[in-house]
């Protein structure tokens, strides 16, 4: 059935809440500005976005007995783009709400391609990339590579976490040597059960003092890595599940999350599919870490690495110093690359 046309009278009802959406927000700001240039806030403070609903962010900052505490803070106007785990200055007012004044400089920053495929940052000040597997469902190998070159492009660091050890044979077969072979190439390797007592002791200790996200395919076991880790989340979910339901954005926005032993995870459903969306042909080359020396070496600056004589890279496959299954799964994702459509 096609989309109902709305008549002219909801059309004009929907214009105006549009309206004086957009008049109120400008009030506020407004507002802010000049309570600012008044002198009504306090002093500047350090703090670190933790949720983002709209032009409402979740401001967390240490009080004057060095607790955490989040704040409700609204964002100066000239401030756009802010996302969850940016650093930011911002001032209180007297009823304990906040505004956002200065964005301080990302270490990192995780973007997404929004609906008309233009680049939106997501998340900030990540340290590292959690790429989970699982040894049910198994991991295709040019899956893993795949998400490795996503990070490689982002300059965080990944990690590659193998969930659902229960279910490994004993000999461990043919995971065990695919592990072995990223570890060589100089990857940090974490096993992890959610079923087993000690399962997550591995993965608990590459957790604390930074900032991690987790990715990976679906039913790899995300939710129950996270829910394990966090055991106070079931609540919050429930929380923002009911705002879902009334039509809030809430659950797709990235919060992040204190983990018991030290260490955050920011987390939302679009942080968990990242890695699957575009990627250029020069992202792939380099994000096979192991190409890198070879990069620029070939006899034709533009070598596609294919047919051409001189290959570099072609050639160090030849000799062993590449890996065949690496190079292949290289071939394999720039084949299966979108065609550029920019004109
Ligand atoms: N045997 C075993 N099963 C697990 C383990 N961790 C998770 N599972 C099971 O794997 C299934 C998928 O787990 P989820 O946590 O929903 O996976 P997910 O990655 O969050 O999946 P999506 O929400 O689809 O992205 C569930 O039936 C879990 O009970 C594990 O360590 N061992
Ligand atoms: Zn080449």
């Amino acid at each position: 059935m096609s989309k109902r046309k709305l008549s002219r009278q909801q059309r004009w009802r929907v214009e105006k809440i549009q309206a004086q959406r957009a008049e109120r927000a400008e009030r506020r700001t407004q507002r802010d500005d000049t309570a600012l240039e008044a002198g009504d806030y306090g002093p500047e403070r350090l703090g670190r976005v933790t949720a983002h609903f709209g032009r409402t962010l979740e401001v967390e900052a240490e009080d004057e007995h060095g607790d955490l505490q989040r704040h409700r803070c609204h964002l100066r106007a000239n401030l756009e783009g802010l996302v969850t785990g940016d650093d930011v200055v911002w001032r209180t007012a007297s009823d304990g709400s906040g505004v956002v004044v200065a964005r301080q400089p990302r270490r990192s920053v995780l973007e997404r391609p929004d609906a008309r495929g233009q680049l939106k940052p997501v998340a900030a000040n990540i340290a590292q990339i959690l790429i989970v597997f699982a040894v049910e469902p198994a991991p295709h190998p040019n899956l893993i590579d795949r998400y490795l070159v996503a990070a490689e492009a982002t300059g965080i660091t990944p990690v590659l976490v193998l969930n659902k050890t229960d279910l490994l044979p004993d000999e461990g077969g043919e995971l065990r040597t695919l592990l072995a072979r990223y570890r060589e190439l100089g990857y940090h390797v974490v096993s992890a059960s959610t079923q087993r007592e000690n399962g997550l002791d591995a993965l608990h200790a590459g957790l604390t003092e930074r900032t991690s996200v987790f990715v990976g395919q679906s039913g790899v076991g995300k939710s129950s890595l996270i829910d394990r880790l966090l055991p106070d989340r079931q609540l919050r979910v429930g929380a923002l599940s009911v705002d879902s339901r009334k039509g809030t954005h809430t659950t797709t926005t990235a919060t992040l999350y204190h983990l018991p032993a030290g260490g955050e995870l920011i987390d939302s459903p679009g942080i968990r599919e990242f890695g699957l969306g575009h990627l250029e042909e020069h992202e792939v080359a380099r994000g096979f870490i192991e190409f890198q020396p070879y990069l620029g070496l070939c006899k034709f600056r533009d070598c596609h690495h294919r047919q051409e004589p001189g290959c570099a890279l072609r050639e160090a496959v030849e000799r062993g110093d590449i890996l065949a299954s690496r190079f292949n799964s290289y071939r394999h994702i720039v084949d299966s690359l979108e065609p550029d459509r920019s004109p």
